[in-house]
């Protein structure tokens, strides 16, 4: 190496916050509860930031970041910052800022009930204790961050909007960090991107409009940093990295402008996609630096090293922020040789993204074999990876040892036996043409299945899981501890599914499910069964609030050793004359919700999890299963953030999911289930999945989702969901047939299902009975009439 100058600078974009142990998630559970004050929480969050800051110092980054803390949500962080929570909520000037935010966060009943809660399960202690006179409201809207498994708070914008300069927390995060004696580079997401992310209430309302009113602010916030003395202040702007519309792109140079005035240095900070026709306005941009995504777009990395002016700082984003492979440092340092050399003095290293997406630490993974565990890196092992690059960039030898260790580690995964199988390269392989392909057409299929199942119409069904209750939790804890056997585990989640049954019997529904009690995650279950995963013990991270998944890692050629679901759904069977439903995750769902090899393209390690998927689904249909459900909630989210890579990236799932559908015969009914999303932009491929029926998420749409199903005349049966599982709110017949009424407007009577939206494994069972009691009487009044 040659650079002997030590000009190299490190950090990066955001560190997880839940915690090690997930301190975090116990501790907001808590206060929800009841048991924890707020001022107890609040000395949780400055522990984990404390904590979090030493990490990163102590792995020799040159600035600690702050401002990415949050207790739920950094977008809802913002909506306060700035501000701007929705009027609707009739928050008083005296009510605190947390309990506010809990109420933004989660909902709030009406008076003296817990009705509106979002999450009620998780414990109802928020709004409805300081607010008893205040109306019932519901929880800000949530969705996914860009493509990631994390869900943000979406602000709500009407030409009332206004803002101002309205939380004291990000500055008093700053000063914690100050009195540590760090070095604080603030993060702050951009106004454009807040503006994006944020929904007009209004119809017709340009939300870009508020811009002018927005940038004040900012400079408001930009100014307080100055004046503590910050030294960088990253600005989030990952909207670079999609289609924007022109006065989207157009207003970036003007706000930029304005903001540079400050004179506090700014980093804009772009991830998750390459910027293409942005490329140039981001490095025109007046700023003192920007911090691109050299894992998702390196391609782009070497015109960014001439065209960004040589006085800014490039932060390149060269360790993965979204996925848990150790970095191949050599590869790393062989694309950053050329940039140190073109901007002397002016090169920042840094994580791709905020390390949010990955899990805390492998210090904590003793039970992952030593082999596997030697491939991986998350977020604590990442932040020394990029104190490796900068050491060996600046020719310290200190870099050596970790540089040959790293070397060894890649080597090894590379060559490795268990990543590579032939017997599943072959079946890829030789795959036979129309393997994709039903054996008929729907209309045959389905009058093969109406003859068979001589279902009612408006048929009622669930869409998979049933209340995971304490008990459940309790005794699979116990079990992984080694405190309850394997038979009384299993005993008991027999007990568990014949319970399911009988409520489901005695509630009237046509086709029954086993309710899932025996899966932790709908994932990470058949990760735990299928060869070439490997699964953590404390790999979590956060989706939304307190909620975190613990995704399996593929690491190899996938395949099935044995069936998986078989002899639960067989049991589940055995206990009622209706059918019942078998239940799987789909190959596209299983991906996305999975951390995934990078060395082979993500349609491959699809395909070899669809094959295994289509094995099960055979044995299903073979142990005499007829309706069998492959959920896809993830097929919107794994869309690629550019429009131009869609029709790649869909004709390889559909393909992926057809596969893992087809086997069997046409009296077999496969069913799929969407989560809510924006499917109107895939009705086609959706349509070209070609289940018998497919459940959707439709309720908080008021049914307007089904519209574009109705106009495209979307083929085959679905179930548009008639009430709201993220609320433990039970609605009522009424409620009910007045959306089945709308629903039957746009889709044939005679294609339509009722089911809830989504699987209720977070409600509890009185409410989930009581809803669903009220769902089949919808369904008979519905009857009567067509
Ligand atoms: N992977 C995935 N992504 C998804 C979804 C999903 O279902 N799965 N749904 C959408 C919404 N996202 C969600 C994400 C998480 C949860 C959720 O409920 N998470 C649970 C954990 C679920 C789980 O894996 N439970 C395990 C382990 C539970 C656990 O933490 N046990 C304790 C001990 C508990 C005890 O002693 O009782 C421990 O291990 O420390 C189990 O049931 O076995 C949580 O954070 O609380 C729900 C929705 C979108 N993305
Ligand atoms: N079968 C799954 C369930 O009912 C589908 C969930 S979609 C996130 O929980
Ligand atoms: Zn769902």
């Amino acid at each position: 190496m040659t650079n002997t100058h030590k000009t190299i600078s490190t950090h990066i974009p955001g560190f997880p916050r839940i915690g090690a142990a997930r301190e975090l998630k116990f501790a907001l559970e808590r206060n929800w509860r009841g048991e924890l004050s707020d001022a107890e929480l609040e000395d949780v969050g400055r522990d984990l930031r404390a904590r979090h800051w030493a990490l990163q110092r102590d792995a020799g980054l040159d600035f600690v970041t702050v401002g990415d803390f949050a207790f739920y949500d950094q977008v809802a962080n913002h909506i306060q910052l700035l501000g701007c929570e929705p009027a609707r909520y009739g928050f008083q000037p005296d009510q605190p800022q947390l309990s506010r935010y809990f109420t933004m966060a989660r909902g709030r009943g009406a008076a003296n009930t817990h009705a509106a809660h979002a999450d009620h399960d998780a414990g109802c202690g928020c709004g409805a204790r300081d607010a008893d006179a205040l109306p019932a409201a519901a929880a800000l809207e949530m969705t996914k961050w860009f493509d990631t498994n994390y869900h943000y708070l979406v602000p709500e914008f009407t030409p009332e909007t206004a803002f101002t300069l309205a939380c004291e927390r990000l500055f008093d995060e700053v000063a914690e960090a100050k009195a540590l004696g760090h070095a604080v580079k603030a993060a702050l997401i951009g106004p454009l991107t807040f503006l994006w992310l944020g929904k007009a209430k209004t119809d017709g309302f340009d939300r870009l409009s508020l811009l002018d009113k927005l940038l004040p602010i900012y400079g408001q916030i930009l100014d307080r940093l100055k004046a503590q003395g910050v030294q960088w202040v990253q600005i989030d702007e990952p909207i670079l990295g999609i289609d924007l519309p022109a006065p989207w792109r157009s207003a970036f140079e003007n706000s930029y402008w304005q903001l540079n005035q400050v004179g506090v240095p700014l980093l804009l900070a772009t991830y998750f996609s390459p910027l293409e026709e942005n490329l140039s306005l981001a490095c025109r941009l007046p700023v003192a630096g920007l911090h691109v995504d050299g894992v998702r777009a390196p391609q782009e990395l070497a015109s960014i090293a001439d065209w960004l002016p040589v006085h800014k700082v490039l932060s390149v984003g060269i360790v993965d922020g979204r996925n848990i492979w150790r970095t191949d440092l050599d590869a790393a340092l062989a694309v950053l040789q050329p940039i140190v050399d073109k901007r002397a003095g002016k090169l920042w290293l840094s994580s791709s993204c905020s390390l949010l997406h990955v899990p805390f630490t492998l210090a904590a993974e003793t039970a992952l074999d030593a082999e596997t565990r030697s491939w991986l890196a998350f977020a604590t092992e990442k932040l020394a990876e990029l104190n490796t690059l900068k050491q060996a960039l600046h020719a310290d030898a200190g870099a050596d040892t970790a540089l040959a260790t790293s070397r060894a580690a890649i080597a090894s995964r590379r060559a490795s036996p268990r990543v590579h199988q032939q017997a599943v390269r072959d079946r890829l392989e030789h795959l036979p043409a129309g393997a994709d392909q039903r054996r008929a057409h729907f209309a045959e299929r389905q009058a093969a299945q109406r003859a068979r199942f001589r279902l009612p119409n408006f048929p009622t069904t669930t869409i998979g899981s049933f209340p995971q209750t304490p008990a459940i939790r309790a005794a699979r804890a116990s079990f992984k501890r080694g405190d309850l056997s394997l038979t009384d585990y299993e005993a008991a989640m027999r007990a568990e599914i014949a319970d399911a049954v009988q409520r489901q019997e005695a509630l009237g529904l046509d086709v029954l499910v086993h309710g899932e009690a025996e899966r932790n995650d709908m994932v990470e279950y058949f990760g735990e069964q299928l060869d070439g995963f490997a699964f953590t013990q404390h790999g979590w991270v956060q989706s939304y609030g307190s909620r975190c998944v613990k995704p399996p890692i593929i690491y190899g050629d996938v395949s099935r050793p044995q069936a998986m679901t078989v002899s639960w759904t067989v049991h589940a069977q055995s206990l009622t004359g209706k059918p019942m439903k078998g239940m799987l995750t789909g190959p596209i769902t299983i991906l996305q919700w999975s951390f995934v090899r990078d060395d082979q393209p993500r349609a491959r390690t699809a395909l070899q999890i669809a094959l295994a998927i289509r094995d099960e689904v055979a044995d299903l249909e073979h142990a005499g299963i007829g309706i069998i459900q492959i959920d896809e909630p993830a097929v919107r989210e794994g869309l690629p953030l550019r429009r131009s890579r869609w029709t790649a990236y869909l004709d390889w799932a559909t393909h992926a999911f057809r596969v893992s559908a087809s086997a069997v015969g046409d009296a077999t009914q496969i069913h799929t289930h969407m989560c809510y999303a924006e499917f109107n932009d895939i009705l086609p491929q959706i349509a070209a999945m070609d289940a018998d029926v497919i459940t959707i998420e439709t309720s908080r749409s008021d049914m307007e989702l089904l519209n574009g199903f109705g106009q495209f005349r979307y083929p085959n049966e679905i179930g548009p969901g008639v009430y709201d599982i993220h609320s433990p709110r039970v609605p009522d017949q009424q409620e009910m047939v007045r959306l089945l009424h709308k629903a039957s407007a746009v889709i044939p009577p005679a294609n339509l299902w009722v089911n809830p939206d989504c699987g209720l494994k977070t409600r509890g069972w009185a409410e989930t009975e009581s809803a669903l009691r009220n769902m089949v009487a919808a369904a008979h009044q519905l009857r009567a009439v067509y």
